[in-house]
């Protein structure tokens, strides 16, 4: 029926007599463009599906899907876009600004870009320096103080460490926020208390706003960056019982009094197995997977062998290479073991969860931190089996015997795309 309605719409449009013209003219162009993009493309010759050279829809329809390509090391993934698999490939990418981000990363998300979004390379050194700078100044100040005070100093790390985090004030020097904090003054005393409040309150309602806005637009990469870790590796510990059993008991082992939580430092020097478990599940599940526009530099770039013009887009995609069986033996198999052997160096340098170069993640401690942590204490105090009826598990394997993973999206930040029925779990005291 709608078949019918369009066919009739073009014959209506080309037998007219002003449009018909006008109408045949931009199919042709079209149609011409189409050609152009398939067989006249600097990009042509670049492998990947026919459909993939007419337009970048395909693309868009298959990240939605959480697929991304595994067919060859450059893939032209759209008409105007290739992706690399190769490691090698993807650092020399990520390595300098040559490269910079696309401007897709500043579109439609925050007014001011971040530190994430920013694409200028300048702006993104300032953004990279601010965040630096609390430490910085905090360890000039102390060694200020230090060497005042004749080489020991007597400093509240508390106010410190919240003075630093907050406001800058160490660096700036300016301390007007804390100055009108209302607790410092008796309320009915002083007159200035109301303009105090006011500022205060703007400040935290601008604050919240921001925050809001921000979850609206879904747009958390930081926190989501770590539970869609988290996530994973729970998921990939309930489709291999063995695994699972293993690292439970190797925390079991190590750390048995219950009564004490497991520290970062202690998990990370004493827990090798969850240690692998956690690379491994990283590289099958990296949460920031793929879509990583870059901008191609003037001169255009090269990379086995096919040239990319600079009009190209080239994606980097983490989860590619994560994927790449040449990289990787047996790429969809959770493994944790492949981490343990002698070459684990080098296989952790196969590993780009974090990307690599100029825009290298700056949260990676604090996502180590809280990713060991979580995982050590609650891997210890609780039994994790998963319902009866849950859709995924051991017993679903897909054609190669592997345990079907549980689908997620490869839209810049993957996590589970069906968390409401998939990620289920019973769970008791161990
Ligand atoms: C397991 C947790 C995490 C993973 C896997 C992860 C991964 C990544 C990756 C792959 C990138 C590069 C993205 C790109 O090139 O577009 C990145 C960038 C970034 N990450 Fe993380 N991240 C994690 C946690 C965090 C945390 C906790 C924070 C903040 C506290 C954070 C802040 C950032 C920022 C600001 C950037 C942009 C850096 C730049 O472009 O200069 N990340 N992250």
């Amino acid at each position: 029926m709608v078949l019918m309605h369009l066919a009739e719409t073009f014959r209506r449009l080309f037998s007219s007599r002003s449009l018909g013209p006008a109408v045949a003219a931009a199919v042709a162009v079209y149609i011409g463009r189409l050609i152009s993009r398939a067989f006249f493309s600097q990009l042509s010759p670049i492998p990947g599906p026919f459909l993939n050279k007419l337009s970048n829809l395909p693309l868009k329809y298959h990240l939605l899907r959480g697929q991304y390509h595994t067919i060859g090391e450059v893939v032209r993934i759209g008409y105007d876009m290739v992706s690399l698999s190769n490691t090698s490939d993807t650092r020399l990418v990520l390595a300098t600004h040559a490269f910079q981000k696309g401007p897709t990363y500043h579109r439609g998300r925050t007014n001011e870009p971040t530190s994430f979004s920013a694409i200028d390379p300048e702006l993104n050194k300032t953004r990279r320096r601010q965040l630096d700078a609390g430490a910085h100044s905090l360890i000039k100040t102390w060694d200020a103080e230090i060497s005042q005070q004749g080489g020991q100093a007597r400093a509240n790390y508390f106010y410190t460490f919240h003075r630093m985090g907050a406001f800058n004030i160490l660096q700036t020097g300016d301390t007007s926020v804390i100055d009108k904090m209302p607790i410092q003054r008796v309320p009915w005393l002083f007159p200035g208390l109301k303009q105090s409040q006011q500022f205060l309150l703007e400040l935290v309602r601008d604050a919240i706003a921001t925050r809001k806005r921000l979850i609206e637009r879904q747009w958390r990469p930081a926190t989501d960056t770590t539970s869609n870790t988290l996530s994973w590796t729970i998921a990939n510990l309930l489709n291999y019982p063995d695994i699972h059993r293993r690292v439970t008991d190797e925390v079991w082992s190590t750390f048995p009094d219950m009564t004490r939580t497991i520290s970062f430092g202690e998990a990370k020097a004493k827990l090798p197995y969850l240690t692998a478990v956690i690379h491994e599940s990283m590289r099958l599940n990296p949460s920031v997977s793929g879509m990583l526009p870059r901008s191609v530099p003037v001169e255009g770039a090269a990379f086995q062998g096919y040239s990319i013009p600079r009009t190209a887009t080239i994606c980097v995609s983490i989860a590619a290479c994560h994927r790449n069986p040449k990289t990787w033996e047996n790429p969809n198999t959770f493994n944790p073991d492949r981490f343990l052997g002698e070459d684990d160096e080098g296989k952790l340098r196969d590993l780009l969860t974090f990307s690599s170069g100029v825009r290298v993640c700056i949260g990676r401690n604090l996502g180590w931190l809280v990713v060991y942590t979580v995982l050590a204490n609650i891997l210890r105090k609780y039994n994790f089996a998963l319902p009866e009826n849950a859709p995924y598990g051991p017993q679903r394997t897909d054609k190669g015997g592997v345990p079907a993973e549980i689908p997620g999206s490869a839209y810049i930040l993957t996590g589970p795309s069906h968390p409401q029925t998939d990620c289920w779990v019973n769970i008791s005291h161990a």
